[in-house]
């Protein structure tokens, strides 16, 4: 396997299956040797566990999938948020600005010391991040390349379209893109991930088919490390 030093995961909306896709390739890289450890800009929305702690159903799927213990889950991201929300409005109503130097500070602390970081964004590519930056300019940042993780569904082809117009006027470079079935398969699945191939010019990395019953999740909980590793035997690592 090539060495790489991690991806940015982005999709083509929020609830597409971004989560699912950066646990599966934290699992499949670590399988390969990798010490990969996964990582957030920003997180909106909690819950609270049986001991009454307030933990993010992304950063829990994202220890997991890396093997971290409960107490490192803050290494994973710098803005927890308790209202799930627009991030920059969940801050906003907090008094907090979001800052990206302070989403790359962590990202770089992170990064040394684990060879490759999957980074999930949050949200679509353009998420603003504030009144001046967004989630793309993250990405830029980091200099990672990207995976478009598609969420196929009726309207898909359009979103992921402009998605890449977006990567591509950054000049990002698109490692892959994966086809997620969402909870109900739409029709046509086949025929909508041909027209995507037709037009993505980027490797396409898979389908990952619905999650059966018994790995399937509650909507504000984490992904078990059977959903993920499911997962993870979809896609192709680029
Ligand atoms: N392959 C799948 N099979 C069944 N359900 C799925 C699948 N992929 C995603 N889902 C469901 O869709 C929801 C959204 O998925 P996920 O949390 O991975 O999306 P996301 O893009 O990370 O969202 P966010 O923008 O909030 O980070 C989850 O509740 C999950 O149960
Ligand atoms: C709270 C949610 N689960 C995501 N983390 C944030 C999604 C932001 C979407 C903003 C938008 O594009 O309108
Ligand atoms: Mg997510």
């Amino acid at each position: 396997m090539k060495r790489t030093p991690g991806f940015f995961i982005t999709g083509t909306d929020t609830e597409v299956g971004k989560t699912l896709v950066s646990g599966a390739l934290i699992v499949k890289l670590r399988e390969t040797g990798i010490n990969t450890v996964g990582f957030k800009p920003v997180v909106a929305g909690t819950y609270l566990d049986h001991n009454g702690q307030s933990l993010n159903e992304d950063l829990e799927t994202l220890r997991i999938a890396s093997k971290l213990p409960a107490d490192q889950v803050n290494h994973l991201c710098p803005y927890i948020l308790d209202q799930p929300a627009a991030p920059h409005l969940s801050a906003k109503a907090k008094g907090i600005h979001l800052e990206s130097d302070v989403i790359l500070k962590a990202f770089h602390e992170i990064s040394r010391n684990f060879d490759a970081v999957i980074v999930e964004g949050a949200g679509g590519f353009l998420v603003p991040l504030n009144q001046d930056e967004n989630l793309g300019d993250i990405a830029q940042s980091m200099n990672l390349p990207v995976i478009l993780v598609v969420g196929m569904r009726l309207g898909c082809i359009n979103h992921a379209l402009l998605s890449c117009e977006a990567l591509k006027t950054r000049n990002l470079p698109i490692a892959g893109w994966v086809a997620n079935t969402l909870a109900n398969a739409m029709p046509l699945l086949h025929e909508n991930i041909q027209t995507l191939k037709e037009r993505i010019a980027a490797p396409y990395l898979g389908l990952i088919p619905s999650l059966p019953k018994d790995l399937g999740k509650a909507s504000d909980m984490p992904y078990s490390l059977d959903a993920l590793q499911f997962a993870a035997q979809h896609i192709n690592t680029p």
